[in-house]
């Protein structure tokens, strides 16, 4: 690629954000769910699941935390990039810090973001994010874009990184000593998101057949069992949302709970493997929800900490910036384009809406019409 070589010299950290307090949580929903059909049962269902918190998802401190672990690594290495958080749906938006960005001088954006995934929503939403900030960037600063244009490049999907596997793998370990009686051989689960299985379909490159998410979702659940030391293991989902006739990938957690102590299985270890730190899905479907299911069946039940918690993934974040923070690297090889294109129309698109037409031009969300919360 063609402006390959040069340095970056900014890192935005890109999540998917979350309320705040009470008043932001509506609002943060609309923004999440516009034009997605999610019904307004599950919405409601949501926003209970947040107020329980007193309305702040654990995400925004989260994140903020692992900014300042990572800030601090950079100093150790001596590595001189600042780095600047933005979110899909909520403050810090997306399109606020990379104004930011631009009016600090910085024209060379590397994007870390906090979804290790192919898919929709774990990687190609990502791009439509950063092609939405620089559409309102444009609108903001329009004498100069042009003229003086930014680069913002989006650090491909780590799943399999070495340090996300053995961190995951360390936390089974640790969960295995909180059971009540730890000399059982207890039953090893993963847990990611459910996505629609259309979704699923239209994960990763269609030549490769789809279907990346959920085969990446199995492999990393395989790598961290036999990091971990057992051949047996299940991997299920949680989380599913939209209308219940609508397919996703299943067996949900519950469910599986229950099938689990069907076949007499006495003690459950859970890893979320899908989520890199503990997100609402975590304390609420699985710390709440899965583990009351759990009581109810009697079964002896652990959550492990997500990768997150673990200094290495903060090391992992930075081994990535430094991988690519010389501008090196083939954007092909990436699987992804800068600003926000993705590298073909075919790959991961969103199903609930139109799919471009083969050789059309890319859709962005330029003409989104999101909530800008106030
Ligand atoms: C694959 C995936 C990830 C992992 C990749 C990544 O990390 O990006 C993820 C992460 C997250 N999802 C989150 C929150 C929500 N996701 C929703 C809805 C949905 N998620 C989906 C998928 C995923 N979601 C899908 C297919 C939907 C249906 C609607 C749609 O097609 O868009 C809804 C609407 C209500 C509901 O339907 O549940 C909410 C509130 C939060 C923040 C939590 C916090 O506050 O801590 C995080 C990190
Ligand atoms: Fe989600």
């Amino acid at each position: 690629m063609s402006d390959s070589g040069e340095a970056f010299d900014a890192v935005l950290f890109l999540s998917f954000g979350g309320p705040n307090g009470p008043e932001d949580v509506m609002p943060f929903l609309e923004n999440v769910t516009r034009g997605r059909g999610v019904p307004p049962e599950r919405l409601e269902a949501v926003a209970e699941h947040y107020l329980h918190f007193g309305g702040v998802s654990p995400i925004n401190r989260l994140n903020l935390e692992m900014i300042d672990a990572l800030r601090a690594v950079f100093t150790a290495r001596g590595i001189g990039l600042p780095v600047y958080f933005g979110n899909r749906n909520w403050h810090p938006l997306a399109e606020d810090t990379v104004e930011k960005i631009y009016r600090d001088g910085h024209r060379r954006v590397l994007v870390f973001p906090t979804s290790a995934w192919a898919g929709y929503s774990g990687c190609r939403q990502y791009h439509e994010d950063i092609a939405r900030a620089l559409a309102a960037l444009g609108q903001r600063v329009p004498a100069s874009i042009d003229d003086d244009p930014i680069l913002l490049r989006k650090i491909p999907q780590y799943w399999d990184a070495e340090a996300m596997i053995a961190a995951a793998a360390d936390a089974i370990g640790r969960a295995r000593g909180e059971l009540s009686a730890a000399d059982v051989a207890p039953r090893l689960v993963f847990t990611a998101h459910s996505i629609p299985l259309s979704a699923d379909r239209a994960a990763g490159p269609a030549a490769d057949g789809g279907g990346l998410y959920s085969r990446q979702v199995a492999a990393a659940a395989r790598a961290v069992a036999t990091r971990a030391g057992y051949r047996d293991f299940d991997q299920v989902w949680q989380s599913r949302s939209g209308p219940p006739q609508v397919p996703w990938l299943e067996p949900d957690i519950c469910d599986h709970l229950e099938s689990l102590r069907a076949q007499g299985v006495r003690q459950v270890v859970v890893q979320p493997v899908g989520f890199v730190s503990d997100h609402l899905e975590v304390v609420w479907d699985l710390d709440n929800e899965a583990a009351e299911k759990a009581r109810e069946l009697g079964l002896d039940y652990v959550r492990a900490d997500t990768v997150g918690t673990d200094p290495r993934f903060i090391e992992m974040i930075a081994d990535l910036v430094a991988d690519y923070a010389d501008g090196g690297g083939d954007l092909t090889a990436l699987g992804c384009a800068d600003n926000g294109r993705t590298c073909r129309s075919e790959c991961c698109v969103p199903v609930s809406r139109p799919s471009a037409a083969p050789g059309a031009v890319e859709p962005t969300s330029a003409g989104d019409t999101r909530r800008s919360p106030d």
